[in-house]
């Protein structure tokens, strides 16, 4: 069974949608990568997955239920990194950790234990009393990693992990996310660095004016695309050129 069914999803903000007739599934320990031009409707189709935003028409399950049907087992199965941190001025970054962990339920060992291991990874060790007014933008970035990989969810919903984290936070996550996918969890990664998508994702979705241009691994899109030795950033363009070929139609 897919650990994500996104089936036939239709939505927007008004009454025009945004996303249109979109499927796809995610298998248990794969990383699949969003990928679109600004606007493709990449973030909107995250929204509907973690629920901010309903589909007006068809439905999202996630380890086989819909929000609507059982709210507490699709909100704890997974964990949100947002482009932008959103984070409590108030609370230190060990509050963070210790909010999310009682929110998910996590005991206070596996708290301090899983907590010791992300705050080497992410060199932010000195850092537990800093509240976010002090953080740089990379830093804020790490404390909402910190926090998704705390939980240990089905599935890591990650909207454009590497911009503004230095290489060596890119490294540690790359190293967090391989680790996660070894243990058997679900990753869906938007991002416009093509070169790391297509190293590192198991699957790629081509999202073209809200809707599904292809998908599959790198071999099935250079098949679809009849471009046997394209880069992802090749297909990205092909797919441009596309669009321009048809607006001009
Ligand atoms: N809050 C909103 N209200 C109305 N329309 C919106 C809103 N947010 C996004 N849109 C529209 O929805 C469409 C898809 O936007 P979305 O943010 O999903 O794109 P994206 O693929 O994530 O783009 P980017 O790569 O720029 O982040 C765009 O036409 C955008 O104008």
């Amino acid at each position: 069974m897919s650990v994500l069914e996104v089936q036939h999803v239709t939505g927007g903000y008004t009454k025009k949608p945004v996303i249109k007739d979109l499927s796809f599934t995610i298998g248990k320990g794969e990383l699949v990568g969003l990928i679109g031009l600004n606007g493709a409707g990449k973030s909107t189709t995250i929204k509907h997955i973690i629920g901010t935003m309903l589909p007006k028409e068809g439905d999202i399950r996630l380890n086989g239920v819909t929000l609507k049907e059982n709210t507490d087992k699709y909100r704890t199965a997974f964990s949100y990194i947002p482009e932008t941190p959103v984070l409590y001025d108030e609370l230190t970054l060990r509050e963070h950790l210790a909010l999310t962990a009682m929110a998910y339920g996590i005991d206070e060992a596996t708290l301090a234990a899983r907590s010791e291991q992300l705050l080497k990874e992410f060199r932010m060790e000195k850092r537990l009393n800093w509240f976010p007014s002090h953080f740089s933008k990379g830093m804020r970035q790490k404390v909402m990693i910190m926090c998704a990989f705390l939980v240990n969810p089905s599935l890591y919903i990650i909207d454009e992990p590497f911009v503004g984290l230095d290489p060596l936070g890119i490294q540690s996550l790359l190293d967090q996310m391989d680790t996660k996918k070894k243990e058997g969890a679900s990753i869906l990664m938007s991002t416009h660095i093509l070169s790391t998508a297509e190293k590192h994702c198991d699957r790629i979705i081509l999202l073209h004016e809200g809707r599904v241009r292809a998908q599959g691994t790198m071999a099935d899109l250079r098949k679809a695309f009849a471009m046997p030795h394209a880069t992802l950033d090749d297909l990205y363009i092909a797919m441009t050129k596309e669009r321009d070929h048809e607006e001009h139609a």
